[in-house]
């Protein structure tokens, strides 16, 4: 079977002619919202969990002579030279607009088809990482989240050379730069907040109160390691000999693989950090001889507020995906490295189901099943996707795409597999009705009262503690003291009408970050005598609460759902069950093994089946049934003769 890159560059010039023909009609491109010099965070919607941006390279000198020569079987194909035929156009810059050529054969010859992907950003070959870096992680405030007690995450996504790692390495170098600096910003004012009772040494003064932990993992296929362990160890394919790293969760539900956790003060620590893990990813991508990177890599930085060591720890997660390979392109991997390429689809297709359903989630209010136990790779990133998380937390992913029309086919499964995330309608939504066990429904009033009772019972429970300790020194001393009287009243310490004023409610306050509500409570604090630690021990204790509360509703909403959708599902009412995972990656893996073939023969089908006035959805089963069908008997062909060259090298 021809490739598709190689019928599409021996065609390279008719596609050239089409793709000038088509951008002479199409309108001018737009681009950003706003001038970098006048982004800030608040110019962001501060309620998107996942946000998705597009990138594509420039063409690398002498990529397309070394990668699309003409012809692969001219004896010098060295001598070949073919000039560059763009596969994406941005026709917007925000919203992200990607435009993929898609490159087709009909009887009258070569034909070019214009396929259009939105998402939130897309960034063209001329934007750099600076741009790409304050676009994304800083307008989003994704540093202030993680410290803030939340979890961020950036995930690189795309075909193996379309630049990944070029992105990914720079946004952890700018983090390096830029971490530090925020943090001192928010840490001084989380100081300011505590007034005078902190004890100032010069680096909590100068706002020094967070400890960051640095970890780096690497899964290839099933097996995760510890990419920061030094090794000179290697097995017979050269691959490097790191302890095999478990990843399961623990027994209160948390997934923290054992791995060597390096403290970092400064930038210059968290770079040296990150170049000594990227250099070993480098080492031994090369030692496996493979130019690319055919493992995820998971950078995390755990933060902790040392001022609120009771409140959880902040994360950010840095994710560069393996690439994601075409099946065409595996052809000649040893069995190895087909169970490598089988393992790093599954997870990529299983992480595509989290986010899609936490996208899902965030647009619908609703309850939806996120299956990040399914895979070691969701479940390192389970802080993003389980619901009963009480962290906030938001996740970036940037579909990377070659600018080559060689690539195209690839490139439409890179940026379809990203756009569902932003395709989901929010649901419009009235005013939820009253519910007393469900924070989100109460008005001003009934917060203020819940606020009141949950201040008063911490303000109960520790005077109640002092008399104990009173009424112990009391009796030593042979003396009774007095019981503590019923309705006395009780100062509770803090104006709760300054914590959640007119206007506010349980709603607003939910969406609060921990050091948020701690701030608002230091900030209505009335009693002088109560200390600012016991202060902000309650507040911790009632956002959680709160929290706690809003979670028991949608976890008792969600089962409701979960199980009237069953019934409709079981009543075919609601269509189609939900597709399994397995299915799903079988037919992404069938579109690139099949490429153009696959959507041609789908769309003819369809195409006819409406001609006739028949029945296109069924058109449209048949023919993908069809067509996985021979796609099943391609990879048999191929899993065979793989094995038969693992045979016979064994034999040798
Ligand atoms: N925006 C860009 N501008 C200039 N050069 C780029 C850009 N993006 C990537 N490159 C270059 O393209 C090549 C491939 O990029 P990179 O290694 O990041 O790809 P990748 O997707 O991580 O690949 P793999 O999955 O194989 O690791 C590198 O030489 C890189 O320097």
């Amino acid at each position: 079977m021809a490739s598709s890159a190689t019928f599409t560059t021996t065609q390279l010039p008719k596609f050239r002619a089409l793709l000038e023909e088509w951008q002479e009609k199409r309108a001018p491109a737009t681009g950003f919202t706003l001038p970098l010099s006048e982004l800030r965070p608040t110019t962001k919607d501060a309620s998107k969990d996942v946000i998705v941006a597009f990138r594509t390279r420039p063409p690398l000198p002498n990529e397309a002579a070394d990668k699309f020569h003409a012809n692969l079987d001219a004896e010098d194909a060295s001598t070949e030279t073919v000039e560059f035929c763009a596969g994406v156009t941005v026709a917007s810059a925000e919203p992200g607009i990607f435009v993929a050529h898609v490159p087709g054969m009909k009887w009258n010859g070569p034909t070019l088809a214009h396929k259009t992907y939105e998402a939130d950003l897309a960034f063209g070959p001329d934007v750099k990482n600076e741009e790409v870096y304050q676009r994304t992680v800083a307008v989003n405030d994704l540093l202030s989240l993680s410290l803030s007690g939340g979890v961020a995450c950036i995930l690189a996504y795309g075909q193996t050379g379309s630049g990944k790692t070029y992105t990914m390495e720079s946004i952890e170098h700018h983090i390096a730069r830029d971490l530090f600096d925020v943090a001192r910003t928010v840490g001084k004012r989380f100081v300011q907040a505590q007034g005078s009772e902190t004890a100032l040494t010069p680096e909590v003064e100068s706002g020094e109160i967070f400890e960051f932990n640095v970890t780096f993992l690497e899964l290839l296929g099933k097996h995760a390691s510890d990419l920061l362990e030094t090794t000179d160890k290697f097995d017979e394919q050269g691959n490097p000999i790191r302890t095999e790293i478990a990843v399961r969760e623990d027994k209160v539900g948390n997934v923290r693989p054992n791995l060597i956790s390096t403290g970092v003060r400064t930038s210059d620590d968290l770079e040296e950090l990150i170049n000594k893990a990227l250099s070993h990813r480098r080492t031994t991508a090369t030692l496996r001889n493979a130019k690319s990177s055919r493992s995820h890599a998971l950078l995390t930085i755990t933060i902790k507020n040392t001022l609120l060591p009771y409140a959880e720890e902040g994360q950010l997660i840095l994710v560069d995906l393996a690439g994601s390979e075409r099946y065409e392109d595996s052809k000649e991997h040893d069995k190895q490295r087909m169970e490598e390429a089988r393992e790093n689809n599954k997870s990529l297709m299983n992480l595509k189901e989290c986010v899609r359903s936490k996208a899902k989630m965030a647009a619908e209010d609703g309850f939806v099943h996120i299956p990040w136990r399914s895979n070691k790779l969701t479940m390192l990133l389970k802080p993003i996707f389980d619901i009963e998380s009480r962290q906030p937390s938001k996740a970036m992913i940037i579909a990377h795409v070659s600018p080559h029309i060689q690539d195209t086919v690839h490139s439409t499964n890179t940026l379809s597999y990203a756009a569902p995330f932003l395709t989901i309608p929010p649901k419009p939504r009235g005013p939820m009705s009253y519910d007393a066990e469900d924070p989100r429904t109460w008005d001003h009033g009934k917060t203020v009262q819940w606020l009141t009772t949950q201040f008063t019972k911490l303000a109960n429970k520790s005077r109640l503690a002092e008399w104990k300790v009173k009424a112990k020194q009391a009796e030593l001393s042979g003396k009774r003291l007095k019981p503590l009287g019923e309705d006395e009243q009780i100062d509770i310490g803090v104006d709760v009408l300054e914590i959640c004023p007119p206007g506010s409610t349980a709603k607003n306050l939910g969406v609060l970050y921990t050091p948020q509500f701690v701030e608002a409570c230091l900030a209505a604090q009335t009693d002088q005598k109560l200390t600012k630690d016991q202060l902000k021990m309650w507040a911790v204790d009632v956002i959680g609460n709160l929290f706690y509360l809003i979670l028991t509703a949608k976890t008792r909403k969600r089962t409701e759902i979960m199980k009237s959708r069953k019934k409709l599902v079981t009543d075919d009412v609601y269509g189609a069950a939900p597709r399994e995972l397995d299915d799903d990656a079988e037919i992404h893996e069938a579109q690139m093994v099949l490429g153009p073939e696959w959507y041609e023969t789908i769309d003819n089908a369809r195409k006819t089946a409406k001609e006739m006035g028949g029945d296109t959805h069924a058109a449209l089963v048949n023919t993908r049934a069809g067509l996985l069908a021979k796609f099943r008997s391609l990879k048999a062909q191929q899993e065979a003769k793989a094995k038969e060259a693992v045979d016979g090298r064994d034999e040798e």
